[in-house]
C-alpha cells in the first residue's frame, strides 16, 4: 500500500508542521521529524495537568512491552521519556500493526507548552532510536516492505499545508527533473553535502555538509556563510537577546542556494524572512550552526522543494522544485 498525510503549519510562521496519525484508537497530531528516530506521544501515563490542550494516546496495558523504556533529548534542550507499547499506527492509510509506540511519562516544558504538538514521528535511521533494552524501528522501517517503492517524499510548503507521501512519487507536486544524490546515513541521519553556496547571483565554492531535518524550523549553516549572507541585508545585525540575526522587516532578502549534486537548490529570499520579533524587527531564517558541528537543512530550506528520501540498496535523496 501507499499513502499520503497532510503537513499543516502549526502557526503563521511555519514553526513546525503537524500531521494526523492514528495511534491505537486515538488520533494525534505529530511533528514528522527526519532528524530523529523515535515515535513518541503524549499519553494517559502523564499527570492530567501535563495533558491540558493536547490529544494523547490512551495506553492499553495489555500492549505494553514490559521493561522497555525510552528517553530522548533534542538539540534545542527539550526532551521526553517514558514506556513502550506495541500498537497499531496509521499514517495516510498506511498501517503498521505492531509499531513501537513510545508513550511519555514525562516531557519537558517546551513540549507541554506547545499544545498543538502531541509528539514526534521520527523518520531518520532506526539506529538513532533511543528505546532500551532493544532499539525499535521507525514507522518508515516498519512499513517499508509493504510500500510500492522504498521511499517517502516531503512536500513542506511556505505558509500552506503540504504533505508526506509514503511509497510513491507524486508527479503533481513538482516540476522539472528530480536530481538524486547518495545520502550519507552513516551517522543515522539523511546526510548530504554541497560544493558551493550562492547569495543573490554570486556563487562561492565551499563544502557544506549537513542533514535534512523536517523537525528543525530554520536553516543552520557555518558562521562565515551566515555573515556573508547578512552583509547583503541592509540594517541586519546579530542580536544576542533575540538569539540570532535580525533585520528591518522591510528589507529585501537575497535568494540563497546550496549546490548539491551539481544543481543549485534555491531558497527564495522571501522564505528567509522567518518572523517578526518582539523588538519590532524580523528574525532571519538562516542562522549560525555554531556548536552543532554540521549544517541543519531545516524547514526554511525544504519548503520550496519536493524531497524524496529513498531507502534502496544505496540510500538516495532526490530534490525537485515545487
Ligand atoms: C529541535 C528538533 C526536535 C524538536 C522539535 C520540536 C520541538 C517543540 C515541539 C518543543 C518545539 C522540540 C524539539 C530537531 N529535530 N530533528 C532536533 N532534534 N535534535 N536536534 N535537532 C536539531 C537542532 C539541533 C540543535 C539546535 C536546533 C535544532 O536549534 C537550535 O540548536
Amino acid at each position: 500500500t501507499n499513502g499520503s498525510a497532510p503537513a499543516v503549519p502549526s502557526d503563521q510562521y511555519d514553526s513546525l508542521y503537524l500531521s494526523p496519525v492514528t495511534v491505537g484508537s486515538s488520533t494525534l497530531h505529530l511533528d514528522f521529524d527526519t532528524g530523529s528516530s523515535d515515535l513518541w506521544v503524549f499519553s494517559s501515563l502523564q499527570a492530567q495537568s501535563s495533558l491540558v490542550g493536547h490529544d494523547y494516546y490512551m495506553v492499553d496495558p495489555a500492549k505494553e512491552k514490559q521493561g522497555y523504556t525510552w528517553k530522548i533529548s533534542y538539540g534545542d534542550g527539550s526532551g521526553a521519556s517514558g514506556k513502550v507499547y506495541a500498537d497499531k499506527v496509521v499514517v495516510g492509510g498506511v498501517t503498521a500493526t505492531a509499531q513501537a509506540v513510545e508513550a511519555a511519562t514525562a516531557v519537558s516544558a517546551q513540549f507541554t507548552q506547545d499544545v498543538d504538538t502531541d509528539g514526534l514521528l521520527g523518520l531518520a535511521m532506526s539506529t538513532l532510536n533511543t528505546v532500551k533494552p532493544q532499539q525499535q524501528k521507525t514507522f518508515f522501517d516498519t512499513v517499508l516492505k509493504q510500500l510500492a517503492q522504498p521511499l517517502f517524499a516531503v512536500d513542506l510548503k511556505y505558509h500552506a499545508a503540504g504533505s508526506y507521501d509514503f511509497g510513491f512519487i507524486d508527479k503533481s507536486k513538482y516540476t522539472g527533473a528530480i536530481n538524486y544524490v547518495n545520502a550519507d546515513t552513516s551517522k543515522g541521519w539523511w546526510g548530504v553535502s554541497a560544493t558551493a553556496y550562492s547569495i543573490g547571483n554570486a556563487s562561492t565554492s565551499a563544502t557544506v555538509s549537513g542533514i535534512l531535518d523536517t523537525g528543525t524550523t530554520l536553516l543552520y549553516v557555518d558562521t562565515p556563510i551566515v555573515k556573508a549572507y547578512y552583509a547583503k541585508v541592509k540594517g541586519s545585525k546579530m542580536d544576542n537577546t533575540q538569539g540570532g540575526y535580525v533585520f528591518p522587516c522591510s528589507a529585501t532578502l537575497p535568494d540563497f542556494s546550496l549546490t548539491i549534486g551539481g544543481v543549485k537548490q534555491i531558497v527564495p529570499g522571501k522564505h528567509i524572512n522567518y518572523s517578526p520579533t518582539s523588538a519590532g524587527n524580523c528574525f532571519g531564517g538562516i542562522q549560525t550552526n555554531d556548536g552543532i558541528g554540521f549544517s541543519i537543512l531545516g524547514d526554511i530550506f525544504l519548503k520550496s522543494k519536493y524531497v524524496i528520501h529513498e531507502m534502496g540498496s544505496t540510500p538516495r535523496i532526490g530534490f525537485a522544485q515545487q
